[in-house]
């Protein structure tokens, strides 16, 4: 069963599947096996008309891209520890390029969920968003039409981008009453439901690391469309389309990329919403000077530190960034911190391919990259050798601001960002960054943006015409 399988295909395979778990499920239940594949779990109880759960709808390849789209481009969500990504916040950050590779599977969501619940050509994307949540974030018993503004929501759907016990702990889904009671996160499946109250549910607290998720809900109620709202903020743009798709614009360069810049710096603080959390501040060491940048932390994350020049009052928050791993300064200057995250970033997704691609090569890719947080030698480094910019004579004069390790707030680097994988990957590794691989990442990723924006041009009168954000034209 793969996702590109017709849809009826899909669902009969998991019906026929699910038959056949059904006696080995049992006698395994009896013979007193304790760890049972989740997906057995499921589709022995995939009983239920109001909820269904698939595994490897999605494939490996699509979890990895959406987790670095939401990892480059995330903010400050609605609940505590949870961050987010939704159309309209990439639009906005001028990323739009970046809810390409989104619609296809919001496309093949939707058709399920119009199959599945006998809703063909019914429904309406109400919302599509890339949330994650981080250590301390929780949800109790609640279907997800249970506010007066949230009435309109008719079916859910959550796709997993990761894997429950190796990327994060806890985060358990649990169905209140009837079939598939508790659904254990893996990659690549995804679980839809009613939005009302028959599928009340709730999502046990996330202990470490990051649980990724694709959220979608539907809706009957055109006037809840979220097309309708994307493409006229797309309209508000004014994006010059054909200024910029002129002939010598159609080159790898650099400077003709459209570049991402970043929405208010509240979006990013991620103690924003969490500061009456009582729970938090208990736990969060009270003598600490934190750096609460989720852009920033992110970086770190990835083992880079980076500095930038100070803002002057008024001045554009988007400036010019220079980012190092240990001593080793990267090639070239970023147009702004969000610029920077998104390549370093990109590189990480490129290495997580390769490392699906060569199971032999595995470690070696990853240890190139993640350096270990903890790692008390891994300090921002004040001299940048061959520095010949800007950055060398603000130096000089003692203006740059360093946004690095050292200043993290400890409990955000180590715990909300921590992905339970990269601690064994990165034990005794910190010295071993490719720079001309990162160069090499940096090029692809500029070509990766010019593609996709390429097919924006391409598709926005489509998408003006058509009021749908379909993806291809
Ligand atoms: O992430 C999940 O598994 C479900 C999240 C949820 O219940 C919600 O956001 O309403
Ligand atoms: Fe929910």
């Amino acid at each position: 069963m793969t996702a590109e399988l017709p849809l009826s295909s899909q669902i009969a395979a998991v019906d026929f599947i699910m038959q056949q778990a059904k006696s080995s499920l049992f006698s395994a239940w009896s013979t007193g096996h304790e760890s049972i594949p989740c997906a057995h779990v499921n589709m022995e109880c995939n009983m239920a008309a109001h909820r269904l759960v698939l595994p490897q709808f999605l494939s490996p390849e699509e979890c990895k891209e959406l987790q670095f789209i939401h990892k480059s481009c995330g903010v400050v969500g609605y609940r505590p520890w949870v961050l987010s990504t939704t159309l309209s916040h990439l639009v906005a950050t001028n990323c739009a390029n970046l809810i390409l590779p989104l619609l296809p599977i919001r496309e093949r969501i939707k058709e399920l969920v119009e199959e599945y619940f006998g809703r063909e050509y019914e429904l309406f994307t109400e919302f599509t968003g890339l949330i994650s949540w981080t250590k301390g974030a929780k949800i109790g018993w609640h279907s997800d039409d249970n506010r007066p503004y949230l009435r309109q929501r008719h079916y859910s759907a959550v796709c997993y981008l990761n894997d429950y016990g190796e990327d994060f702990e806890g985060g358990l889904f649990h169905f209140e009453r009837g079939a598939l009671e508790t659904i254990v996160p893996t990659a690549g499946t995804v679980v839809i439901y009613t939005a009302d109250e028959k599928n009340m549910h709730s999502v046990d607290e996330i202990t470490d690391g990051e649980r990724c998720t694709l959220a979608l809900w539907f809706t009957l109620d055109k006037a809840h469309d979220e097309d309708a709202k994307i493409i006229q903020q797309l309209a508000s743009l004014d994006l010059h389309f054909s200024d910029e798709m002129s002939e010598d614009n159609e080159g790898q360069g650099e400077g003709k990329i459209r570049l991402p810049f970043s929405a208010s710096s509240v979006m990013y603080n991620i103690n924003a919403n969490v500061q009456q959390s009582e729970a938090a501040e208990e736990e969060r060491p009270s003598n600490e000077q934190p750096t609460n940048d989720l852009r920033t932390a992110r970086i770190s994350r990835l083992g880079f530190s980076c500095c930038f020049a100070p803002a002057l009052p008024g001045a554009d928050q988007d400036l010019p960034v220079e980012v190092l791993f240990g001593d080793k300064k990267v090639p070239g200057t970023f147009s702004n911190l969000l610029h920077a995250l998104q390549v370093l970033q990109f590189h990480q997704y490129r290495l997580s391919l390769r490392e699906q691609d060569s199971s032999v090569g595995q470690k070696e890719c990853t240890h190139r990259l993640e350096r270990d947080v903890h790692d008390p030698d891994f300090k921002f480094h004040d001299t940048i050798p061959g520095s010949e910019d800007i950055f060398g004579e603000m130096e000089a004069e003692g203006d740059l601001v360093n946004q690095s390790d050292a200043g993290l707030d400890p409990y955000l680097r180590c715990n909300l960002l921590r992905d339970t994988s990269t601690e064994t990957r990165t034990k005794g590794t910190t010295e071993t960054l490719e720079i001309d691989e990162l160069v090499g990442s940096w090029q692809e990723w500029n070509a990766y943006t010019l593609d996709l924006w390429a097919k924006v041009y391409e598709l926005i009168p489509l998408w003006k015409s058509s009021r749908l954000l379909v993806s291809h034209s």
